[in-house]
């Protein structure tokens, strides 16, 4: 199978990486769902975004990954390579998993790893490492499609290892996923921070990393 990759991504410099969100707009339908939104986010940290349901959250990390145009202001990945985009340093982890269900979970991640192009960089996991570290290795040869719905989360999570990008934009990532898993994604979490990275993870439920800063987006609908 051939496969057009993405502009491969240099590692940053450890610690210069910073979000930069600066009165940030976003309109869906026509109604503004995010109201000059700023915040500002430095290498090695998390932040959390809560609110109601309808409050913008899901259209943050849209916007922020690219997926949706802003109707104002401005957002910046400050200090990473100068002609990559932003959307290519991060990893957008939607509600749906991203994965194939005909193809294994190996499969899956192969093709994820391959088409993200990584260059060899220490801080990308092998395949078999990250099953390992979301306890997937005994289903590693499955179809995806067969998977629990905690499994298939798991394996998705599993996506984000196997190449590295300094931005994680998870939404909602620990859906279906038991206590074990949890405190397992939180670890790696942890980890991805300690190696530089940023998190932007918008959750109804505690994410288990003590220092994240937070953020409430107001507004149910
Ligand atoms: N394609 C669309 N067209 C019109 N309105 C939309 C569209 N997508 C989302 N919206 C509206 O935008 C608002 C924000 O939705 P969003 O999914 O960002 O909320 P959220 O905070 O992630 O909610 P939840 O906690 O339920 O996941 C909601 O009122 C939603 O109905």
């Amino acid at each position: 199978m051939s496969i057009d990759v993405l502009q491969p991504v240099q590692p940053p410099v450890d610690g210069a990486l910073r979000l930069c969100v600066d009165n940030l707009s976003v309109l869906r339908g026509g109604r503004r769902v995010l109201d000059r939104v700023s915040f500002s986010l430095s290498a090695g940290r998390a932040l959390v975004v809560t609110g109601p349901n309808g409050a913008g959250k899901s259209t943050l990390l849209r916007a922020l990954a690219g997926l949706l145009p802003r109707a104002g202001g401005s957002i910046a990945l400050e200090g990473g390579p100068p002609d990559v985009e932003l959307p290519q340093q991060a990893h957008y982890l939607a509600h749906n998993d991203g994965l194939k269900s005909a193809l294994t979970i190996e499969e899956n991640l192969d093709f994820w790893a391959r088409y993200l192009a990584q260059e060899p960089d220490a801080r990308s996991h092998t395949i078999d490492a990250a099953l390992a570290i979301v306890g997937l290795g005994h289903v590693a040869a499955a179809p995806f499609g067969v998977l629990s719905a905690g499994q298939k989360r798991r394996a998705a999570l599993a996506r984000l290892l196997v190449a590295f990008r300094p931005l994680w934009l998870l939404d909602e990532p620990l859906t279906a996923l038991d206590r074990a898993s949890r405190e397992k994604f939180a670890v790696a979490m942890s980890d991805h921070c300690a190696q530089g990275g940023l998190i932007v993870a918008a959750t109804h439920e505690p994410l288990g990393l003590d220092e994240a800063a937070s953020l409430a987006l107001g507004g149910a609908s």
